[in-house]
């Protein structure tokens, strides 16, 4: 959907932003640039919509050279959401949202009613529409950044750190909401970030850049965890590259045993099966806490959930939530390896 060509991008100053950028970022999924900060990711995203045009090379969208298209025309129909969503403060947030659609020439009511669509879309109330930015949250503001960028329903979504000046917590949901939109929605999606952790969760594809806008590997999250090509991707991936690498792989078909009955733990379960605590009468009846996991759980939270587990062993449910077994932690620790493993070989 997007390929640069031979691309370079050298500013009047004489800084070179973006060196020789070859790189082709498939239709319907989400390619994360990253890298450290004045490495060209900026830059490399705002040549997809002209809003800095190369120095030499050819990017193409759709087929089509950029620099053939006109400039106002192209940033129209490619969505672009930025962190602190950069919303008209005086406009109510449904103008907001409706504001490319209105540019495009739909009548004020179509715009509006898309916009309140939208609004739903990205999880937000109708009453919301009402408020003015200032009113809302920062996370919110995100949302509404999103859904403004998704009204024109554009194939391709530009992101620069969408999400970056939210707390942890808004920042997971919002990564939650996109994936959920996302396979509703099949965008191409280019996503900007600092954080190796937002990229590994979000991307189909990474790439990373190292400064002077040089292109170091482009890979799926698995291969760039298993294999990274050098020292520069190694040390940004960081040293639990192994247990983000076990972040990716689901629980689902790692065996799972009968619940221990009658033994120093047991597991208590309420009327539907739905597993309360771990329960000892040995030491006057101890309780401790139980976070069951679902087969699209990672096994990476399975490694986390055995290590606090007082007996080893992690608590399995359905998505109803109801026990269907329990998995030990050589079991998981085992699985861990193969994943390893696979994935070297995969690469
Ligand atoms: N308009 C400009 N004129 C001159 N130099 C620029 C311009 N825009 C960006 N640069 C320089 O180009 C390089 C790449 O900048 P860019 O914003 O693309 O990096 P980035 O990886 O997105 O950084 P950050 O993560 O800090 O946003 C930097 O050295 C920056 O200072």
């Amino acid at each position: 959907m997007i390929q640069f060509d031979a691309v370079h991008k050298r500013f009047p100053n004489g800084t070179t932003a973006v060196h020789d950028l070859s790189l082709e970022m498939p239709e319907g999924g989400v390619t994360v640039l990253v890298g450290s900060s004045g490495c060209g990711k900026t830059t490399t995203l705002r040549m997809i919509n002209r809003m800095v045009d190369p120095t030499s090379g050819t990017i193409r969208v759709g087929g089509r050279d950029v620099l053939d298209q006109d400039a106002a025309d192209l940033r129209r129909s490619i969505g672009y959401v930025i962190q602190q969503s950069g919303l008209f403060p005086h406009r109510t947030v449904l103008d907001n949202i409706a504001t490319v659609p209105l540019l495009l020439g739909h009548g004020r009511r179509k715009a509006r009613a898309r916009a309140a669509e939208l609004l739903e879309t990205v999880g937000l109330t109708a009453e919301s529409g009402k408020r003015y930015p200032h009113q809302l949250s920062g996370g919110q503001q995100q949302r509404v950044g999103v859904a403004r960028a998704l009204a024109a329903d554009p194939p391709v979504l530009l992101m620069d750190e969408p999400f970056g000046a939210v707390d942890p917590v808004v920042r997971t949901q919002l990564q939650d909401e996109l994936l959920r939109l996302q396979k509703e929605l099949s965008k191409t999606i280019v996503f900007v970030t600092h954080d190796i952790d937002e990229a590994v969760r979000l991307g189909d594809q990474i790439a990373i850049f190292r400064t002077g806008g040089h292109l170091v590997q482009c890979a799926t999250p698995s291969e760039l965890l298993a294999r990274p090509a050098d020292d520069f991707v190694a040390d940004f991936l960081g040293a639990e590259r192994g247990l983000k690498l076990l972040s990716l792989t689901p629980l689902k078909g790692i065996p799972q045993a009968p619940a221990p009955e009658g033994g120093t733990w047991e597991l208590t379960l309420d009327e539907a099966r739905r597993p309360l605590h771990w329960r000892t009468k040995d030491t006057g009846d101890t309780e401790l806490p139980v976070r069951p996991l679902r087969d699209t759980d990672s096994l990476l939270a399975a490694l986390n959930e055995s290590i606090a587990s007082p007996t080893g062993l992690v608590a399995r449910v359905d998505a109803d939530g109801a026990l269907t077994g329990v998995t030990s932690r050589d079991e998981i620790h085992q699985h861990a390896g193969q994943a390893h493993a696979e994935a070297r070989v995969a690469s």
